[in-house]
């Protein structure tokens, strides 16, 4: 029987009054803001209420360099969270919000899939509770304030050539990348180059993500900076007097979304940077929330491991205090086939070689993670077209790398598919050895710490920036940002910034294009090769084929 799409088995959900999912984790129901009868805030208060609560183990699931398509990280988070619960451990989900931009343009949304998701899938991968909203409303209300500043008389000498702050869209526009604001004489202000980038990788964004509450989230939104003067010294949200009003903006945004899986289980959703522009990770108070109420919370970062998973490690668990128990490493066959070579196109069909051609990627996802001393088990994430001699040339292999793959089909049977993954991953997670560590220290240098990923995780030979560039890192140590870590932003297909060169490559540099200093968010940002901050769409966008059916239901999602 052909498998049901992803909207229609969402839409055929039991779901459960969210009251009942927050009951489980001993949210009582009037500490939730309910957004619907599937969906609420969690309220601040009550997050204070239990920030003394013992910790329970933080799980990250990451991947091998992905397909086009993904490689089922968010399935196979709530894959193995229904899987856990159902052989008796209290686990939650906490995952990323949607953008509207891959949903409507390629890659789809971020619920999961098949009968390993999140619902309201339709409403989580829409306008879910208005965060993404938020945010951008917040982004461009500093963005009208300063252009509004500079019209107004200038009075903080804002060099007009130098105003760093963008505007953002949730949505993959090529044409907004660049443009000519303010054009159409005086009354409309002065004409000075611009352009947006897709919400997901607002300094905006990431600061909600970072934030401990709404104090510290204001704190952050002053120390943005957003244009320099012509001496070169910084001009801040502060100084435009935007952090206060941004900070209503982002009042109710700022709390942590509760929806559940298929199966009922709690999930997190909150917050969603991209990892290959931006840090790639849920928001902090989500996951920090989660594992005071639960005894295995299992999270995700974007992309592949050298891309979501580096900054999880690097910049969520070094600001958060957190460290995950153990890693679940996805794989599967046709990524596999992808990294020994084959085209997107050519993955349907049994090709053993290729997977075999393709483990060295793998492979070097393995040692990666183990050098920031978290131990890892590899979930080769089951489709329906992998054949068993392909499971056992992948299984093979990582008994060679000193680690296990195990089997899982979570997102043809749900919870049950999971149940021998979820096994093992609690009990290496109950046996967290404690040696996590970041892979740099905060002293190290900026350029240092950016050489330090590149040749640690990407096995680079070296990093080539021009003098501009360095001597801008250097300006910005001598300005106290020295202790900042670093968030590469690169292509997610390949360790190099060659999307084609697939495996696990050597011999090559890393390209830095330009650096952005994320001063509110507390991060370097290293933009490598010709990655974009704002995507564009593919030739046949996604949305071409979402639409309401005759009953008014949504068709299409995914
Ligand atoms: N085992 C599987 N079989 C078939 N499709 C899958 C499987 N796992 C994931 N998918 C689909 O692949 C796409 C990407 O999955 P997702 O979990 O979003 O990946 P990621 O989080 O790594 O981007 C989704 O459409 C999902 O439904
Ligand atoms: O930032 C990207 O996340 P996914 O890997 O979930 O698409």
């Amino acid at each position: 029987m052909a498998m049901k799409s992803d909207i229609q088995i969402a839409r055929e959900a039991s779901k459960k009054p969210i009251q009942e999912i927050g009951e489980k984790l001993g949210i009582p129901s009037d500490e939730l803001l309910p957004y619907g009868h599937d969906k609420a805030k969690v309220s601040q208060k009550f997050i204070n209420q239990v920030r003394g609560n013992k910790d329970g183990k933080l799980i990250l699931v990451t991947s091998i360099n992905p397909t086009p398509a993904g490689e089922g990280k968010s399935t196979t988070t709530v894959g193995l969270v229904d899987g856990l619960n159902r052989i008796g451990k209290k686990a939650a989900v906490c995952i990323r919000e949607a953008s509207l931009g891959p949903n409507f343009g390629m890659k789809g949304g971020a619920a999961g899939g098949g009968y390993a998701q999140v619902v309201p899938m339709d409403d989580m991968n829409l306008h879910f509770t208005g965060d993404f909203h938020a945010i951008t409303s917040a982004h461009n209300l500093l963005a009208a304030m300063i252009d509004n500043h500079i019209y107004w008389g200038n009075s903080l000498e804002i060099d007009t050539r130098r105003v760093t702050w963008r505007r953002v869209i949730d949505m993959n526009d090529r044409a907004l990348r660049q443009i000519t604001a303010s054009l159409g004489g005086v009354s409309n202000g002065f004409p000075r180059e611009a352009g947006f980038d897709i919400t997901v990788a607002s300094e905006v964004m990431a600061i909600l993500c970072l934030a401990n509450d709404l104090k510290d989230l204001q704190e952050r939104l002053g120390a943005m900076i957003v244009a320099y003067r012509r001496d070169k010294s910084p001009v801040y949200a502060r100084d435009i007097k935007a952090d206060g009003a941004m900070t209503v903006l982002l009042k109710d945004a700022m709390q942590p979304n509760l929806v559940q899986t298929l199966e009922n289980n709690p999930a997190f959703v909150h917050g969603g940077p991209f990892a290959n522009i931006a840090h790639g990770c849920n928001s902090v108070i989500a996951t920090t929330t989660a594992l005071k109420l639960a005894d295995y919370v299992v999270t995700e970062a974007g992309f592949g491991a050298d891309l979501g998973a580096e900054k999880f490690m690097d910049i969520k668990c070094r600001k958060a205090g957190l460290h995950p128990a153990v890693v679940v490493l996805v794989a599967t066959v046709r990524a596999m086939k992808m990294n020994g070579g084959l085209g997107k196109n050519e993955l349907d069909h049994e090709d053993v070689e290729a997977v075999k051609k393709g483990c060295p990627n793998l492979g070097r996802h393995i040692e990666n993670v183990k050098s920031f001393g978290v131990p890892v088990v590899v979930a080769l994430n089951h489709f329906v077209h992998d054949t068993e001699a392909e499971i056992q040339a992948v299984k093979d292999y990582v008994k060679t790398m000193g680690a296990e793959a195990i089997v899982s089909k979570h997102w043809a049977q749900g919870g049950e598919g999971a149940v021998d993954l979820a096994t093992r991953v609690a009990e290496v997670a109950d046996e967290d050895p404690g040696n996590f560590s970041p892979i740099y220290p905060d002293d190290m240098g900026l350029f240092q710490k950016i050489e330090t990923i590149a040749k640690r995780i990407y096995r680079a030979d070296e990093v080539l920036a021009d003098q501009k560039i360095r001597n801008q890192l250097k300006e910005w140590e001598e300005q106290g940002y020295g202790n900042l870590p670093i968030c590469m932003a690169k292509t997610q297909y390949s360790f190099t910034t060659d999307p084609n060169r697939r495996g696990a490559p050597t011999g090559f540099g890393v390209p830095v294009r330009e650096v952005r200093l994320s001063a509110g968010a507390g991060f370097v940002v290293v933009i490598c090769g010709e990655i974009m901050t704002m995507p564009g769409l593919p030739s046949v966008p996604s949305a071409v084929n979402i639409k309401l059916d005759a009953n008014g239901d949504i068709e299409g999602l995914s």
